[in-house]
């Protein structure tokens, strides 16, 4: 499926700002093969520490985004090439990083799209702690399980169901 930020959310300017569209802040790099990359929200609460991150990826993602609140840390990276590896091999469509990501041109060469705040080359703590599928907060905006998300080159929409995208 081909669709615009821009032209979502010039189709619905009655949503935005209702709750049921928001926009996230323009704050985020791209990394993967897909600019474009769109589906249901799957969300974690991490910290410095990304072993709900993996768990997470391995199974299978049936073109879901994981949408990672990492408090916007900027002290190590969530997300590296060999998670790159496992989200596209398991189907995830994407991965929205509110922290950083590590081994860039291993995710460029992932079939999968990534947003992240920067990149870092430390790799995480590996205790387990952060919660999976509750709602969080990117930027001031609230992502919940099951939201639809849209990115491309012009941003980062968060929807409460899926929008019906006309050509
Ligand atoms: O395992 C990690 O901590 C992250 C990473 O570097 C990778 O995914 O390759």
């Amino acid at each position: 499926m081909t669709f615009s930020t821009c032209d979502i959310c010039d189709a619905n300017e009655d949503k935005l700002g209702t709750g049921i569209l928001a926009v996230l802040p323009p704050m985020f790099l791209a990394f993967g093969k897909q600019q474009s990359f769109s589906g249901p929200a799957r969300t974690l609460k991490v910290f410095e520490d990304n072993v709900l991150v993996r768990a997470t990826l391995e199974v299978p993602g049936e073109g879901q985004v994981l949408v990672i609140d990492g408090g916007a840390s900027l002290r190590c990276a969530l997300v590296g090439g060999n998670l790159g590896m496992l989200a596209e091999k398991n189907g995830w469509a994407g991965i929205v990083v509110n922290g950083c990501v590590r081994d860039s041109a291993e995710l460029n060469a992932c079939n999968i799209g990534v947003r992240a705040l920067a990149t870092h080359p430390q790799r995480s703590v590996r205790k387990g702690l952060g919660e999976r599928d509750i709602r969080v907060s990117i930027g001031g905006v609230a992502v919940a399980p099951g939201d639809w998300i849209y990115a491309d080159a012009d941003g980062v929409l968060v929807a409460r169901e899926k929008l019906v995208i006309s050509p």
